[in-house]
């Protein structure tokens, strides 16, 4: 196995994300934010843009996940749609690179093929990820060679909106995981409580990412809140 996966098996990932817009949208608030998961015994971190990711590198050695989220018009591809965000992300230093693959054509007109192959023969040595929504696209990025694929997409895209990870008893991840034969398969989206996280964990992924849950507190609140009943 890749040393790189090997060293975040069955570990904690913790995405520090805050979008413009969100009250915590600061490079230096993410670097800290990542510093924090560290603390907690994250094995890796997950960030969005550039400068984060470099302040995050400053702050943690620990591997990162990085994609660019760049909205093009209206397409609704935005989690590193093309090879710009990709060279973008090459030049950190990050260890992964994630980006949409689901079977939408990207904005720039390639399909998932022609951009994986563009990708891996520019940066052979950086590892990649596939964010799908469905079980056919985790089959076909597996099968088109991506390192990891996760079902970051599920529940955001026309064919699954509003679905998550835990529904039908873990129907989907279960799927992912009997059906995917190289790429190493990590939980992400909606993993929003640690019972959700050991659950997927038994279902035998390979790692668990975890965003909102941790590192938008907005959210956080809002769960208080509502259970309150307020
Ligand atoms: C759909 C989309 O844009 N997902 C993004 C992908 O990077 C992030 O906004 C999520 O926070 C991340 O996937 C982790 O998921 P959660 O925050 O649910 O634990």
């Amino acid at each position: 196995m890749h040393p790189l996966l090997e060293q975040i098996r069955k570990g904690l990932i913790v995405s520090c994300q805050a979008l413009e817009g969100e009250p915590l949208h600061s490079s230096f608030i993410m670097g800290r934010m990542a510093l924090a998961a560290k603390e907690g015994g994250a094995v890796g971190i997950r960030a969005n843009s550039v400068s984060d990711i470099k302040e995050i590198k400053k702050q943690v050695s620990l591997p990162v996940i990085g994609i660019v989220k760049q909205v093009y018009g209206t397409h609704p591809v935005f989690i590193t749609p093309t090879i710009k965000e990709v060279e973008a992300l090459a030049k950190t230093g990050v260890e992964i690179i994630a980006t949409d693959a689901t079977n939408r054509i990207r904005p720039d007109g390639s399909d998932l093929n022609t951009f994986y192959q563009e990708v891996r023969s520019a940066y052979p040595n950086i590892l990649l990820m596939a964010d799908v929504s469905t079980l056919e696209e985790a089959i076909y990025a597996d099968e088109l060679g991506f390192d990891i694929v996760a079902p970051t997409l599920y529940g955001y895209t026309e064919e699954t909106k509003g679905k998550k990870i835990d529904d039908h008893d873990y129907a989907v991840i279960k799927q992912i995981v009997k059906e995917v034969k190289n790429a190493k398969v990590i939980a992400e989206g909606n993993v929003s409580t640690p019972e959700i996280a050991r659950s997927v964990l038994d279902i035998n992924v390979h790692a668990v990412v975890v965003g909102g849950a941790i590192t938008r507190p907005q959210m956080i609140t809002k769960r208080f809140v509502d259970a309150m009943g307020k």
